[in-house]
């Protein structure tokens, strides 16, 4: 059982809320792992008969009346989507009418009561009324019966539609995102709030829904209650059984059981180290990433130890956050509000005892009032139950779809220039300038510069080498030219314009650029190529090309499923449950060969290629867009191109480069000194962020600085 650590601290300051300011929240700590932290606008009440105080209540109600312009959003987003009207208008008709179902079985049940009143009475029953009455009871249940089944029918493709709208917008929103804003930690967690993963409904249609209950409980609460007043009115003792049966369910409300636990800020974080290295571990183990590595170095039987020491150490308390979360929830002790709810639930019945003993003439009436009556009031309370319920949860999904609708509408950190690019795309031909002055950058989150007053002009047309050690940020200006991030002082010219005022997609169109860190997409080898230039896609004669000239042709051909192999396929093939060579209990030895002849399926999932393979497969795809004879491509940008390459291949690339880049700006950065560097216009010496050294080859050897110094390092080598 884990032990609940409770350390309430809190405080009126205002201000933002900070997880560390210890005078404003109230910390929990849940289990050995996990610690809660709580914002509290106001001082909590020390002891506050309701867990919420009045103005936290009206926190959240007011939060509701915030969210309202992302609801209205929402409703005429839905609106949109035609295929949804119907199934909508069926719904809505279906949960008005089951919201009058429960007056509708009440009242008949009161008149049946009535019935049964005269018949004690008189000793007489109408039995054609009786006949009428219980008819109309059983078919009123069964037509409830019928809208609900009804209703799950409705749901299920109301729901898909539109989750599948909000799909396509979730991919946009994830697709368009640029660097510096995607690698927020703050905007992924957003992210994951906003779009759940694997989650079955939508939190939108949630919140139809919820809004649909909302109206439909209040319509079911007012139509109980007429039908009830009638009823109660008439009954001896009726107002006080009544009062008794609700007194439970108000308690519930008024002690916030509706509400969730949360304030509307918190944050929930774990110091454990034994849990950290848990899940570092079972990450290490999932990942493929770390295969070679476990398996070379022989390190499984440590991970597995490790694995269990730290399971011993934590023991249940090795959960994930909502799991400890949950148990929190619904395994606090019960308190006192609790146990006086529990208690008021027996009141009606013991409050019938009594005034039996009072007076034990009326006890045969009284016993169908009191059955009468309390079903009544439980059917009625459980509605406004569950009309308390879903205002608080309203609050929630209300939120929910605001924050969806934030991340939708989330501006890239990258602003867009408004100039389009260039005013003549002949001129590309002749390569793009480009000049930076005084640029200095740091990366987001990081205290060091990567770039400081860097300046220096590359003319059009010519090549040029931007050399230097690990880390002294070579990539990086390559990143700032391309627009990734934007430098915190200086500026870029791109042909003499600020690079702040062009079009962003212009100026993307205007350059390849290949990174060293280049990706492969879980795409075949052929899409993975055909993205280099999302426009021609389709035109395979000119992926075929652009793979000959990323020398990538020849291993694609030999591939079984050629240009449309997929490197790692994202859809993995399901197998019933017995492993292939076992034998089942008649000695049958399980094998999918043919099954999996039948459906065309492949034992190995996954192909494998070489670190120099993959690489020519990125430069192919570079290729696609930059080297066509009409491309629209004036500037080239490769991130150590050949890093992977053996040296005729790279030899051969730097050739195909050289004839077929025209006039056409190339940069590259690099570490190697060699046939590139003689050959550029330009080399730009880069160390420790600053530019030390700039010329030609012949230059830099004749000032006889650290280049010089280097190149003639490497060329003792070849003595
Ligand atoms: N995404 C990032 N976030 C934070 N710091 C970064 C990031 N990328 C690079 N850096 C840092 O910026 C500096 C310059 O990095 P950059 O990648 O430009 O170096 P480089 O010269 O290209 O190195 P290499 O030759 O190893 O590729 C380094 O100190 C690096 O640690």
């Amino acid at each position: 059982m884990p032990r609940f650590y409770h350390r309430g601290q809190v405080s009126n300051r205002k201000g933002k809320f900070d997880p560390n300011d210890e005078e404003r929240v109230k910390h929990t700590k849940i289990s050995k792992v996990w610690e809660l932290y709580e914002d509290y606008e106001v001082k909590k009440p020390r002891l506050s008969f309701f867990s919420f105080s009045p103005r936290q209540r009206l926190e959240r109600y007011l939060g509701l009346y915030e969210n309202l312009p992302f609801v209205w959003r929402m409703l005429k987003d839905i609106g949109r989507i035609r295929a949804c009207w119907f199934y909508l208008g069926v719904y809505l008709i279906i949960q008005l009418a089951l919201s009058l179902a429960p007056a509708i079985q009440l009242w008949y049940s009161g008149q049946l009561l009535k019935i049964v009143e005269t018949a004690v009475e008189k000793r007489t029953v109408d039995k054609q009324l009786l006949f009428r009455i219980a008819s109309g009871r059983i078919a009123s249940s069964l037509a409830e019966l019928v809208l609900n089944h009804v209703t799950t029918i409705v749901v299920r493709p109301l729901n898909s539609q539109i989750k599948q709208y909000y799909t396509v917008h979730m991919f946009g929103v994830l697709a368009r995102m640029d660097v510096p804003t995607y690698d927020d930690p703050l905007i992924q967690r957003q992210l994951e709030q906003a779009f759940p993963s694997g989650s079955r409904n939508s939190i939108v249609w949630r919140t139809v829904a919820t809004c649909i209950h909302v109206v439909t409980s209040a319509i079911r609460l007012l139509s109980q209650l007429s039908v009830l007043y009638s009823v109660l009115n008439k009954q001896k003792d009726g107002l006080l059984f009544a009062f008794l049966s609700f007194s439970q369910p108000l308690l519930a409300w008024g002690s916030g059981y509706n509400a969730g636990i949360f304030t509307r800020v918190w944050a929930a974080t774990t110091r454990n180290v034994d849990y950290i290295e848990l899940s570092g571990l079972r990450k290490s183990v999932g990942d493929s990433a770390h295969r070679k590595e476990i398996v070379a170095g022989n390190m499984w039987e440590y991970m597995q130890a490790e694995y269990k020491r730290c399971i011993d150490v934590l023991g249940e308390d090795a959960v994930e956050f909502w799991d400890a979360f949950r148990y929190l929830r619904f395994h606090r002790f019960p308190t006192f509000l609790t146990i006086l709810r529990q208690s008021m639930k027996e009141m009606p019945q013991i409050a019938f005892t009594l005034r039996a003993v009072q007076y034990p003439a009326s006890i045969p009436v009284s016993l169908t009032s009191l059955t009468l009556i309390t079903t009544t009031v439980s059917s009625f309370s459980n509605t406004l139950f569950s009309f308390f319920n879903e205002t608080g949860f309203i609050t929630e999904t209300f939120d929910a779809i605001r924050k969806m609708y934030e991340m939708i509408d989330l501006p890239n950190r990258i602003p867009d220039g408004i100039i389009p690019y260039p005013e003549n795309q002949q001129a590309l031909q002749m390569g793009i300038s480009i000049e930076f002055r005084n640029v200095s950058f740091k990366y987001p989150e990081s205290k060091s510069y990567a770039l400081k007053s860097v300046s220096f002009k590359i003319v059009k047309g010519q090549l040029c080498v931007i050399l230097g050690e690990n880390g002294s940020g070579k990539s990086t200006i390559l990143k700032l030219i391309g627009r990734l991030y934007d430098p915190e002082e200086g500026q870029i010219f791109v042909d003499d314009q600020d690079i702040k005022t062009l079009k962003l997609a212009d100026l993307r169109r205007a350059m390849a650029i290949l990174f060293q860190d280049y990706t492969h997409f879980p795409l075949s080898i052929k899409e993975n190529i055909a993205l280099g230039d999302p426009g021609h896609s389709g035109d395979m004669e000119r992926v075929t090309q652009a793979a000959t000239l990323g020398g990538a042709s020849k291993f694609i051909e030999r591939l079984d499923d050629g240009y449309d192999t997929y490197l790692d396929r994202p859809v993995r093939d399901y197998y019933s449950g017995l492993p292939e060579g076992t034998t089942n209990i008649f000695g049958r030895a399980v094998d999918f060969g043919r099954v999996r002849g039948a459906g065309g399926m492949k034992t190995n999932e996954a192909t494998s290629l070489s670190g120099g393979q993959m690489q020519r497969i990125a430069l192919s795809r570079t290729f696609m867009r930059s080297l066509m004879s009409e491309s629209n491509v004036g500037l080239l940008l490769f991130d150590e191109p050949s890093a992977s390459l053996d040296p005729t291949a790279e030899h051969d690339l730097f050739e195909r480069l050289r004839l077929l880049r025209g006039q056409k700006t190339m940069i590259f950065s690099s570490h190697r000194f060699g046939n590139l560097t003689r050959n550029a216009d330009m080399i730009l010496y880069i160390h420790d962020s600053v530019i030390v050294e700039e010329g030609s080859h012949n230059q830099l050897i004749k000032a006889g600085g650290e280049y010089a110094r280097i190149w003639n390092l490497q060329a003792q080598a070849f003595l």
